[in-house]
């Protein structure tokens, strides 16, 4: 059987950005004969993150990350349907997801690299199942729950950075929803601060290219900031720690705008950063969702009933085809998408 696949072709390097020549297509033999315990899939959707920006690097900088090795293939979160297994935990037609994906059209994987899952979860969106109802969705509902400490009639207001991206639209309508009177997104284009306020019901947007930070945050949070979900780092995050009230908490869950430099996970922030957390006793503790996986089902449940009865809205930017992957993952890093970017390989 002949499939396509795409491999890893060189290094960005620490420092720059990815660009779509550090990935190469392949077509390659798949032998159909299947060992024990191995099964065929057939890639339906793949998922580019922004923590692969980390595994072209040489030494990922985390100790959870493996690096992508040169004119191998890429992997990463994937879903797809099981043609023929030789794995009693699974029969064709099943519908699979895993973290170690192989970027190929087809792949032989073995069942325990597998997780069955179930599309009725999703009503049949199954690329949902790596975004609002995966990892990313996951990622936002247990980032708030577990570190944002929001209290349901404290009038808390909180603000979102990557706001209009697969975490962040889902953040804040959770924000919303567990009770925050107002909620703030800041994000990279006009177009996305239209979407997040009139298609997620954020109260306001803040377009951080075009307007000032730290004067649309005054006019925005007239009582300061009690809940800041942080996916970029940097000035952005400054802006927001400046004007975050006394006792209040950060997310840490990701700080895109360093993930092109050569700097230890999470970055190192300025004196004045640092002052700002120690004076106003502001928790920033480091959170990864894979640390709370034993909470994974039933959260899962609860983004599958918000999304079907409608108070949840999800967005996606899907690309086709596997030939795309490497323009699709450099198009998400440097802001391209809106809501979850998503990669079709196959019907
Ligand atoms: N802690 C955890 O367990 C997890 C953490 N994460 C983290 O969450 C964050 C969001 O991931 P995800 O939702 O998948 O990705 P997104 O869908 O948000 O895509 C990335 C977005 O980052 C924004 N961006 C890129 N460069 C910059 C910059 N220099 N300054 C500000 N914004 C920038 C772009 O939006 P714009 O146009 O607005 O610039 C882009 O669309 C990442 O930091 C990721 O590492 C993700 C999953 C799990
Ligand atoms: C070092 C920067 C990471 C920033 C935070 C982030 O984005 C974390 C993401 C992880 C991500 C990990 C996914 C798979 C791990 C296995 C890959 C491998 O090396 O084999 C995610 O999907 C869950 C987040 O915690």
């Amino acid at each position: 059987m002949q499939v396509q696949r795409v491999v890893l072709n060189s290094r960005p390097g620490k420092n720059g950005a990815p660009v779509p020549e550090n990935f190469r297509l392949e077509e390659i033999t798949l032998a159909p004969d299947l060992k024990d315990g191995e099964v065929l899939v057939r890639t339906l959707y793949l998922s580019v993150d922004p923590y692969m920006r980390c595994r072209m690097n040489e030494d990922t900088g985390a100790d959870y990350l493996t690096p992508w090795q040169i004119s191998k293939c890429v992997d990463g979160g994937g879903v797809g349907l099981i043609d023929s297994s030789r794995c009693n935990n699974f029969a064709a037609g099943d519908v699979v997801i895993s973290f170690n994906w192989p970027w190929q059209t087809h792949a032989v994987m073995t069942g325990s690299d597998l997780q069955k899952v179930d599309p009725q979860l999703v009503d049949g969106h199954l690329s949902y199942f790596l975004g609002a109802v995966g990892i990313t969705g996951l990622t936002a509902l247990l980032g708030i729950r577990e570190k944002g400490h929001i209290t349901k009639r404290a009038n808390h207001t909180m603000v979102v950075s990557g706001a209009a991206g697969a975490c962040g639209s889902i953040a804040g309508q959770i924000g919303r929803l567990d009770g925050c009177v107002r909620v703030v997104g800041i994000c990279g284009s006009d177009e996305k601060c239209k979407a997040i306020v009139e298609d997620l019901g954020f109260s306001t947007a803040i377009n951080y290219h075009l307007e000032d930070v730290p004067t649309r945050l005054k006019e925005s949070c007239p009582d300061g900031i009690d809940v800041y979900f942080d996916n970029v780092g940097g000035a952005i995050s400054d802006a927001v720690i400046a004007q975050m009230n006394n006792g209040s908490h950060i997310i840490l869950c990701g700080q895109i705008s360093q993930y092109n430099k050569d700097v230890p996970y999470p970055p190192p922030l300025s004196e004045e950063t640092q002052k700002n957390l120690q004076s106003k006793n502001i928790t920033r503790e480091r959170f990864t969702v894979l640390n709370y996986m034993s909470k994974a089902d039933a959260a899962l449940c609860e983004l599958s009933q918000w999304i079907k009865s409608g108070r949840i809205k999800v967005l996606e930017t899907v690309v086709n085809g596997i030939e795309n992957m490497g323009d699709a993952f450099c198009s998400m890093m440097k802001g391209g998408n809106i809501g979850k970017q998503i990669i079709k390989i196959s019907h």
